[in-house]
């Protein structure tokens, strides 16, 4: 088996084990679910950290992207696992992410990791954890843009396939997930 798909069976597997759930619980839109995907546990581990952050870097190879971002809190493992293995490869990938609440004390700043005005005409790239509506993301998107960043891409470990895709289409940004919520419910 090719080397990127046996990392895609194995991320796979581990959001199967440790992220997947079924039962009603409610989302950040408000709206309930039969099923969830929990992806800190994911995130977290040390295996699942390595995949995800691989397969985030191959979809990202050639794209000329200066940085990735997300929003707090799910994009944020991310972000730091996919920066790390972006040095150890010799291709740095900078992260930042935005929080949902500037802080009433410190710095106050809405994009936390990177100097002031160092997005500007910057290649972004927004990460996401789950996408369901695609709001959160937007957020970031939006606080990126806002600094002159040129956001190319959404790219979510696993859509729900509940409105992310059209939110961005509507946007004119490209939108990926590197999984469908449909392969979970399916297995
Ligand atoms: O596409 P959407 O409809 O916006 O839903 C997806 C969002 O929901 C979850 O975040 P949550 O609000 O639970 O917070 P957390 O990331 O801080 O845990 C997840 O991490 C996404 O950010
Ligand atoms: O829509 C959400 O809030 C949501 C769905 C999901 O499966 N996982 C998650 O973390 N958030």
């Amino acid at each position: 088996m090719p080397e990127d798909i046996k990392v895609r069976q194995r991320a796979f597997e581990i959001i199967k084990t440790r992220s997947f759930g079924r039962g009603n619980i409610k989302l950040a839109s408000g709206k309930t679910s039969t099923f969830y995907f929990d992806m800190k546990p994911t995130m977290l581990a040390p295996e699942g950290a390595h995949v995800l952050s691989e397969l985030i870097l191959a979809r990202l190879a050639g794209q000329g992207i200066d940085y990735i971002g997300g929003l707090e809190m799910g994009a944020v493992p991310l972000i730091s696992t996919v920066s790390l293995l972006s040095h150890i490869r010799n291709e740095p990938l900078p992260g930042f992410f935005v929080r949902k609440d500037v802080k009433k004390h410190g710095t106050r700043k809405l994009i936390e990791g990177l100097p002031v005005d160092d997005l500007r005409g910057k290649r972004v790239v927004i990460l996401e954890d789950v996408t369901t509506s695609g709001a959160s993301a937007m957020i970031a998107v939006s606080a990126a843009q806002a600094e002159g960043a040129e956001v190319v891409m959404v790219l979510s470990i696993v859509d729900r396939g509940e409105g992310a895709m059209a939110l961005y289409k509507e946007k004119s940004i490209e939108f990926d997930s590197l999984f469908k919520a449909e392969e979970f419910l399916a297995s």
